[in-house]
C-alpha cells in the first residue's frame, strides 16, 4: 500500500553540500562521539550553547533579531568561575553536532546557578523551548531543541531501570552505561506518524482540546511496538476519526522536542472519496472535518491569527511553518493547485 518513495521537498542538504566535506564531517563527528579523548580536545575548541533547565539561551541583536549564541568553552569556564563555581563543570557539556567547519557543537545546563546572573554575564535570555522555536530561524530550531532533547535524556537516565544503579554517561554523551548490570542506554525517541488525509478534493483536519482556539491539524498518533509505520497510519485514523485509508504516500520526517523527544514520519494518505463520514474519538480529538482548498489555502496565510479581548484566536488557522504539519498541509495545497 505503500507508494515508492517520491521526494516531494528536496531539502537543503540534498541540494547543497559536496559528497567529501561531508563524509568527512560525519567521520569526524562520529569519532569524537565515540572516543573519549576526542571528544575532550573538541570541547576546548568548540561551541556552546547554554540552557537553563532546558530552556535555552537567546540573544536579540540589535535588529531586533533572535539567535543562539554560541560561547568558547573558555568564555563558560570563565562565566562559571565569576560565579564561584568549579569551572570543571563544563566537562559535562553535551556533544549534539558539528558546524560545516568542523567544529563541535555541545549544550549545557546551568540550571543549579542563578538565572538572572547568568543572563546578565551571557547578554542573553533563557527562553521557553516552544517560543524560541518561533524566534530562531533556519536550522537553529532543530539545533537547539537536539540539545535541549539531549539535556532532558541525561537528566531523566541518570539510574539503571534493571538495578536502581547509577550510570554513568561517555564524554560526548551519547551513552550511558550501567557498570553493574552491563546496559548501555542510548537517546530515544518516540515514533510518532502524521497524516494528512485527502478525499481528492478536501483535507482532514483534527484538534485536540488542549490545541490554541481555532488551530487544526494534520492528524498524528504513536506507533505501538511492532507496528509498521503504515499499521500505525491505519489504526491511528481508524480509531480518531473512523475512517478506512486506500493509499499512503510518504513525505518526509521531523524530530519534535514536545512534550518529550518524538520522530515524526510525515505521509499523505487517501479516502475512498465515497465513504468520508467522519466519526470522531472525543477522548483523542475534540473536534476533525473536511477542509476545502480556499480554506487551508486562507489558513496558510496567517502568520499570527487575529485574537478576541481575551487574547483567544478567532479564526482557523493551522501550525506554523516549523511543525511538520504546516508542511504536509503547504503540499497538499500545491497539489490541489496543480490539479486545478
Ligand atoms: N510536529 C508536528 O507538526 C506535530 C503535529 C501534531 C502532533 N505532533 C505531536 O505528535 C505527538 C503524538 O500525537 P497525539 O498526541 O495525537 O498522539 P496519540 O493520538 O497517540 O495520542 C496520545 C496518547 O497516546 C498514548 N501514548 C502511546 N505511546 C506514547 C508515547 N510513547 N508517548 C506519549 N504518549 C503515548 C498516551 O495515552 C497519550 O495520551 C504529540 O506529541 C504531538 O506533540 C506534532
Ligand atoms: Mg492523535
Amino acid at each position: 500500500m505503500l507508494q515508492p518513495l517520491r521526494i516531494l521537498f528536496r531539502p537543503k542538504w540534498m541540494v547543497s553540500r559536496s559528497s567529501g566535506s561531508y563524509v568527512s564531517r560525519m567521520r569526524h563527528l562520529n569519532k569524537i562521539k565515540e572516543e573519549d579523548e576526542a571528544c575532550r580536545a573538541a570541547l576546548q575548541s568548540g561551541n556552546i550553547f547554554l540552557y537553563h533547565k532546558l530552556a535555552p539561551l537567546l540573544r536579540r541583536t540589535d535588529s531586533g533579531i533572535y539567535q543562539l549564541p554560541a560561547l568558547q568553552t573558555k568564555d563558560v569556564e570563565e562565566i562559571l568561575e565569576k560565579l564561584g563555581e568549579d569551572k570543571e563543570m563544563v566537562k559535562e557539556s553535551i556533544l549534539i553536532n558539528c558546524t560545516e567547519q568542523n567544529e563541535a557543537q555541545f549544550s549545557f545546563d546551568v540550571g543549579a546557578i542563578e538565572q538572572a546572573a547568568v543572563e546578565e554575564l551571557c547578554r542573553g535570555t533563557f527562553v521557553d523551548l516552544r517560543k524560541a522555536f518561533f524566534l530562531l530561524r533556519g536550522s537553529e530550531a532543530p539545533l537547539v531543541a537536539r540539545g535541549q532533547a539531549l539535556l532532558r535524556w541525561h537528566q531523566t537516565n541518570g539510574f539503571c531501570s534493571s538495578t536502581g544503579q547509577p550510570t554513568q554517561r561517555n564524554q560526548s554523551g551519547s551513552q550511558r552505561v550501567c557498570h553493574s548490570s552491563g546496559i548501555t542506554y542510548y537517546p530515544k525517541m518516540s515514533p510518532v506518524v502524521i497524516v494528512l488525509l485527502s478525499d481528492g478534493k478536501r483535507c482532514l483536519l483534527g484538534r485536540q482540546s488542549t490545541f490554541p482556539r481555532g488551530m487544526y491539524s494534520a492528524l498524528a498518533g504513536f506507533c505501538d511496538i511492532g507496528e509498521t509505520m503504515e499499521e500505525a497510519l491505519r489504526r491511528e485514523i481508524a480509531e480518531e476519526v473512523g475512517l478506512e485509508v486506500e493509499s499512503i504516500q510518504y513525505s518526509g520526517s521531523q524530530h519534535w522536542p514536545f512534550p518529550q523527544s518524538s520522530f515524526m514520519v510525515a505521509c499523505h494518505a487517501t479516502v475512498n472519496p465515497d465513504k468520508t463520514h467522519v466519526s470522531v474519538d472525543k477522548v483523542e480529538l475534540e473536534d476533525a472535518r473536511w477542509f476545502s482548498l480556499e480554506e487551508v489555502q486562507e489558513a496558510l496565510t496567517i502568520k499570527a491569527p487575529p485574537r478576541n479581548n481575551k487574547g483567544e484566536p478567532t479564526v482557523f488557522w493551522v501550525p506554523p511553518s516549523y511543525a511538520i504539519a504546516n508542511r504536509l498541509i503547504q503540499e497538499w495545497a500545491n497539489q490541489q493547485h496543480l490539479k486545478s
